[in-house]
């Protein structure tokens, strides 16, 4: 009786504060303003497709290409319009620096933020001493590691053939590849993970990108009271807590009881930075940061200059976030263009005619190079179009308030996605050829520059893009040259996709083809 009464005045509660917080919402609105439709969140919508961005795209097509919907009490704006896209993430970036806060992302700054979560200045600061990772002259230098961790690849690649001739999971090896990549070029730690499959770095990055249940009440709660927010990390960390000793003290504990696969990571991240002064490359991420820490910052000028500083807790944050952003994206795109290529074999027959005129076996491209291959650019771009992978992470937060013509009274902490779906398959954006067909010259024709968000937009956009387009065109050139991919007997058009914080296929079987006649 007690826990119902309680149960009920619980409810009641929420329920007022989402009808306090929404009458708030439209009140500074004013009557005149334009009123784009909001909706209440349609969790029995979600629940069915199992994947936001296909809700969200659901969504767009019922209500347009400006609308918004409130997640618990929280106002989301939905925007497929690029010329308003452009304001948010571009023109008026000053305005939307930051990204929304996902339940259960940590913001504590004694523990430090990384680069995704970071706010404000603080992220400027960090994105200063980061960016210079990736320029043209470090890429450059990333190339013969690059290039190595390849080489380990095609030796994979050539023992799968013989054992599987079937066909095989070739996105798991894609996996190790780009975890090596990831180790060897930012922090200069020789890894070999395409022979050591069970390593716990590669893992524990596996599972954080899985779904887990035991977060689920919490997140859920998050969304629906994130006034709340600091409570429900308390609970979440102590149930992490809770599990570590339980792992620690029962039989067989470890066995039965997961660990969190975040928290793990941060936790060995420590190894990292001990290990670097004697491994550092003087030009790999892990270096850069670490010279920018206080403990190497001599000049009184240079540490009073907070622009150009990093704590080490904030280093320890970014490796995490290096380690498992730049190597579930870049694998799964690889995926996505081994499916394309498999599933398209005349465009696989233009790329390897061009790759067989004009690129030798023992050739290296440098990074101009490698851009001016435009039919390649074309592939990956034209695939990443039909195949978004991260859209639920590019969204920007207001921080100041501002009016905008075509939504009115903008308030500070007021939310903003897009429907990446709706931008890359629109017809009037990316025409005259339909945007279901693969068709890679649509790109030889000038765009909106918001029409393709691949890899976000504006100064807050993939900070390793570069690097990413880098691996992912080596990678591609070296394995047409040796093999032409075939399809498995159960590889399908249409890959079983899941969505957590990426979309993924669950595996991508193909079969490969060693070709006979290189030039
Ligand atoms: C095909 C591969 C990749 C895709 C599709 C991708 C996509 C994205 C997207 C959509 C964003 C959000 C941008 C926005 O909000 O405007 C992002 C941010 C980010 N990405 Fe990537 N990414 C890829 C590879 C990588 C790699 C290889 C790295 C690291 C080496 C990386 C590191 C990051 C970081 C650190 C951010 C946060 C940047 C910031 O907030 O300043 N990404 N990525």
């Amino acid at each position: 009786m007690i826990v119902t009464l309680i149960l009920i005045t619980i409810i009641l509660i929420l329920y007022l504060i989402h009808i306090y917080r929404c009458y708030s919402f439209f009140k500074c609105r004013g009557i005149d303003g334009p009123r784009p439709t909001f909706f209440l969140g349609n969790v029995a919508d979600f629940a069915r497709t199992k994947r936001i961005s296909i809700s969200i795209h659901n969504w767009t097509k019922q209500f347009g290409r400006i609308y918004g919907y409130f997640e618990g009490h929280t106002p989301v704006f939905v925007i497929s319009e690029p010329d308003i896209l452009d304001k948010i993430f571009r023109k008026y970036f000053s305005k939307f620096h930051s990204r929304r806060q996902f339940p259960l992302e940590e913001r504590s700054t004694t523990k430090g933020v990384h680069l995704f979560s970071a706010t404000g200045d603080e992220w400027r600061r960090q994105r200063n001493i980061i960016n210079p990772t990736f320029s043209r002259y470090k890429i450059n230098r990333m190339l013969p590691i690059i290039n190595d961790c390849i080489t380990n690849l095609m030796i994979k690649l050539d023992e799968c053939i013989k054992i599987e001739s079937e066909g095989f999971d070739i996105y798991k090896l894609y996996k190790c590849l780009t975890m090596d990549l990831i180790w060897r070029c930012c922090f200069s730690i020789k890894t070999d993970m395409q022979n050591n499959p069970n390593n716990p770095y590669l893992i524990r990055s596996q599972q954080v990108f899985a779904r887990e249940n035991c977060t689920f009440l919490t997140t859920l709660l998050g969304i629906f009271i994130p006034e709340l927010q600091p409570c429900w990390l308390f609970i979440h960390c102590w149930i992490n807590k809770i599990k570590a000793k339980l792992r620690e003290y029962l039989p067989m504990g470890d066995k039965l009881i997961a660990d969190d696969p975040s928290e793990w990571l941060k936790e060995n991240v420590k190894y990292f930075v001990e290990k670097a002064p004697e491994n550092c490359d003087e030009t790999d991420l892990l270096h850069l940061m670490l010279e920018a820490t206080e403990r190497n910052i001599n000049n009184t000028n240079q540490k009073n200059s907070s622009k150009r500083l990093l704590t080490l807790n904030e280093v320890k944050q970014n490796i995490y976030l290096f380690m498992i952003a730049g190597y579930e994206t870049a694998s799964t795109a690889l995926a996505y263009v081994t499916h394309i290529l498999a599933t398209h074999p005349n465009e696989q027959k233009k790329l390897q005619d061009y790759i067989d005129r004009y690129i030798s076996n023992d050739t290296i491209l440098d990074y101009d190079a490698l851009n001016k291959i435009e039919c390649l650019d074309w592939f990956i771009r034209e695939t990443l179009r039909m195949y978004p992978i991260t859209p639920i992470i590019i969204n920007r937060q207001c921080s100041e308030q501002i009016d905008l013509p075509e939504l009115g009274c903008i308030l500070p902490g007021t939310k903003f996605t897009l429907d990446m779906y709706s931008l890359h398959y629109d017809n009037e954006l990316w025409g005259p050829v339909d945007t279901k067909i693969f068709y890679p010259e649509r790109f030889a024709t000038e765009r909106h520059p918001l029409a393709w968000v691949a890899f976000g937009a504006g100064p807050r956009n993939c900070v390793g893009m570069k690097f990413a387009l880098t691996e992912i065109k080596i990678t591609i050139i070296r394995l047409l040259q040796k093999y032409t991919i075939v399809p498995s007997t159960s590889t399908n058009e249409d890959l079983e996709l899941v969505e957590l914080v990426t979309i993924a296929p669950k595996q991508l079987k193909v079969r490969l083809e060693p070709r006979t006649q290189i030039l």
